[in-house]
C-alpha cells in the first residue's frame, strides 16, 4: 500500500494523475501565488494582534464637564509636562489666541461703556424708549469725553480682531466667529459679554493651511511669508500702539464703578489679559507657559492629543517601560457647551478614567442664562456616572478654580444663596469645597452601576506647578487602575 493511500490529506493535495508539462507549470505557479496570499494573511493577522496587545496597553483618559470649567487648560497642564517639544512648538502660535483674548475684554468694556451712555442699546429696553428692567431708576455713571476719545483711539482694535479671527479660523470648523454682543438678562443692569471666538481646537487651528505656526515654521520666526506676516505683524504692531490707551481705560475710576455696578468681575473671566498689558501688548512679545495656560481658546468638537511617557518618567511602581505598562496616552479634550455633548458619546468606548473639573457655584451656563452652572455639572455627572458603557471607567473630580472660589467666599458671596441646603455651614473655602466632594462622592455612589474607583481633588490647574503636582497623582492612579484591570500588577 503506498503512503498515498494511508494518508488521504496527502491524496486530497497529490498532483493529478497524467499532469502535462503546462499542467504543472500553471499548477505550480497557482500555488506560490496562494502560498503569497496566505504569508500574507499570517503577516496581518500578526500585525493585527501587535496592533490589539499595543491597544490594550494605551490609556484613554476623557476630559468632560461644562464649558469653561477647564478642561482644556488641564489638557495645556498635561501637555506641557509631559509634551514639552510639541508644547514648544505651538508656543508663539498662541500670540494671536492672548491677542484676541486682550481685545475682547477691551471690547467688553467699550460695549458697556456704549450701553451705561446709551441705555436704548441694551437689548432689554423697550422700543417706546421705556426700560423694563427694574435697574431704570438707577442712575446711569457719567462718561466723559475721556472716555469718547478712548473709545475712538481704540478704534482700530476691531479692524484686527476681525483679521486674527480670520487668520485663526481658516481650515477650522468655526462657529460665531463675528463678533457681538450678548446681553444677560437680570433684575441688575446687564452683563454684558461679546460671543466667543471658537475653533475645532488650537491644534487644528494653528496647524491649518496658512496658519500663523506656519508662517513661524517656514521664516523661523515672525519673518515668516506674505500674508501671515503682514497680518500678525500688525495685530502686535496696532496692539503695541494701543497698550498707552488700554492700560488708561482699564485704570479709569468711572470705567471701574460701571463694571462694578454690573457685576463685571472682568478679572476673574477667562482669558483675562489686561493686568499684564505691559509685557504682553509689546512688539515682541512672546507667551510664557502660564500665559498659555490662562489664554481662551473655546474647544468645538472633540480633540484627540497623544501622549508618550518614557520609562523614565513612569511611576517608580512599573519599572521599565513597555506598551503594557500604560506608556501610551491618548487624552481626548471635548466642547463643553450644551450643544457640543451629543459629541461625547462615540469616545465613551473602553475608556480608562474620566478627568471631570466643576467650577463657579454662582453663575450661569452662557448657552442658558436660566440655568446655573453647579445644577448643570451636578446633572452632568450624574449621568455620566450613571452611563453603563463607562461602569469600569475610573472618574476623576477636580472642584476647579478654587482661587476664583477662595475669592468669591472671601468678597461675601455666599453658597447657601446657591445650594440652599448649605445651610448655616460656614462661608469659607474648606466647608464649601468638603460640602461640594460629599455632594459630588455621593451622586457618584448613587448612580454608579457597580461600584468603582474615584478620586477628587480641589485644584486650580491655571497654577501650573500645583497642577503638576496633582498630575503626578493623577496619572499614577490612572495607571495603576489600567495595570490592575489588565492583572500586570
Ligand atoms: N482663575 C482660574 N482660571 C481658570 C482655572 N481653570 C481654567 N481657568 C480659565 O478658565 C478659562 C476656561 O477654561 P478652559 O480650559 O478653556 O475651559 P473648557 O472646559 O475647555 O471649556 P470649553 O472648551 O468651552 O468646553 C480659561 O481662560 C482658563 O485659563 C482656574 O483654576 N483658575
Ligand atoms: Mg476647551
Amino acid at each position: 500500500m503506498g503512503a498515498m493511500e494511508l494518508d488521504p490529506f496527502a491524496a486530497l493535495i497529490a498532483p493529478p494523475k497524467g499532469e502535462t508539462s503546462e499542467e504543472k507549470a500553471v499548477r505550480e505557479r497557482k500555488e506560490q501565488e496562494a502560498q503569497r496570499i496566505s504569508d500574507q494573511i499570517d503577516q496581518e493577522i500578526k500585525a493585527e494582534r501587535a496592533l490589539l496587545k499595543k491597544r490594550q496597553g494605551v490609556v484613554k483618559v476623557l476630559l468632560l464637564g461644562q464649558s469653561e470649567s477647564g478642561k482644556s487648560t488641564t489638557l495645556k497642564n498635561f501637555r506641557m509636562t509631559y509634551a514639552r517639544t510639541a508644547w514648544k512648538q505651538e508656543r508663539a502660535s498662541w500670540r494671536a489666541v492672548i491677542q484676541l483674548n486682550i481685545i475682547r475684554s477691551v471690547m467688553t468694556i467699550i460695549e458697556t461703556l456704549e450701553a451705561e451712555a446709551d441705555p436704548s442699546t441694551d437689548d432689554d429696553y423697550d422700543e417706546d424708549g421705556s426700560n423694563s428692567m427694574s435697574h431704570e431708576s438707577q442712575p446711569t455713571i457719567p462718561l466723559t469725553e475721556k472716555h469718547q476719545l478712548l473709545t475712538l483711539r481704540l478704534g482700530p482694535l476691531r479692524r484686527v480682531e476681525t483679521d486674527l479671527k480670520r487668520r485663526l479660523g481658516a481650515g477650522a470648523d468655526e462657529e460665531s466667529a463675528v463678533g457681538g454682543t450678548e446681553v444677560l438678562d437680570g433684575p441688575e443692569p446687564p452683563i454684558i459679554r461679546p460671543k466667543e471666538f471658537y475653533v475645532r481646537g488650537w491644534r487644528s487651528a494653528f496647524v491649518a493651511p496658512g496658519a500663523l505656526v506656519k508662517a513661524m515654521r517656514n521664516g523661523g520666526g515672525w519673518n515668516g511669508h506674505g500674508g501671515e506676516k503682514e497680518i500678525v505683524d500688525e495685530a502686535t504692531e496696532v496692539i503695541a500702539c494701543c497698550r498707552d490707551d488700554m492700560k488708561a481705560l482699564w485704570a479709569d475710576q468711572v470705567v471701574q464703578a460701571v463694571l462694578r455696578r454690573r457685576r463685571m468681575r472682568l478679572e476673574d473671566s477667562a482669558g483675562f489679559f489686561l493686568n499684564d498689558l505691559d509685557r504682553v501688548a509689546t512688539r515682541n512679545y512672546e507667551p510664557s507657559d502660564d500665559d498659555i495656560v490662562r489664554a481662551r481658546l473655546r474647544t468645538l468638537g472633540v480633540q484627540e492629543y497623544r501622549i508618550q511617557f518614557d520609562a523614565t518618567s513612569g511611576p517608580k511602581f512599573l519599572g521599565v517601560g513597555s506598551a503594557e505598562g500604560g506608556n501610551e496616552w491618548i487624552l481626548y479634550d471635548v466642547g463643553g457647551a450644551r450643544t457640543l455633548r451629543n459629541a461625547w458619546l462615540p469616545f465613551f468606548d473602553s475608556v480608562n478614567a474620566i478627568i471631570f473639573p466643576i467650577s463657579c457655584f454662582d453663575e450661569q451656563l452662557l448657552e442658558d442664562p436660566d440655568v446655573n452652572r453647579l445644577e448643570d455639572s451636578f446633572l452632568l455627572w450624574k449621568a455620566v456616572c450613571s452611563s453603563k458603557i463607562l461602569k469600569q471607567t475610573t472618574m476623576i473630580l477636580f472642584l476647579n478654580k478654587c482661587d476664583i472660589l477662595r475669592r468669591k467666599l472671601r468678597s461675601g458671596i455666599l453658597l447657601r444663596d446657591y445650594v440652599p441646603n448649605y445651610g448655616d455651614r460656614p462661608n469659607d473655602a474648606a466647608d464649601v469645597l468638603k460640602f461640594m466632594k460629599e455632594k459630588f462622592k455621593d451622586i457618584l455612589k448613587r448612580s454608579s452601576p457597580q461600584p468603582r474607583v474615584s478620586y477628587f481633588y480641589g485644584t486650580s490647574v491655571t497654577d501650573t506647578k500645583a497642577t503638576a503636582n496633582t498630575l503626578k497623582t493623577v496619572r499614577d492612579s490612572i495607571l495603576r487602575d489600567h495595570l490592575k484591570n489588565a492583572d500586570l500588577v
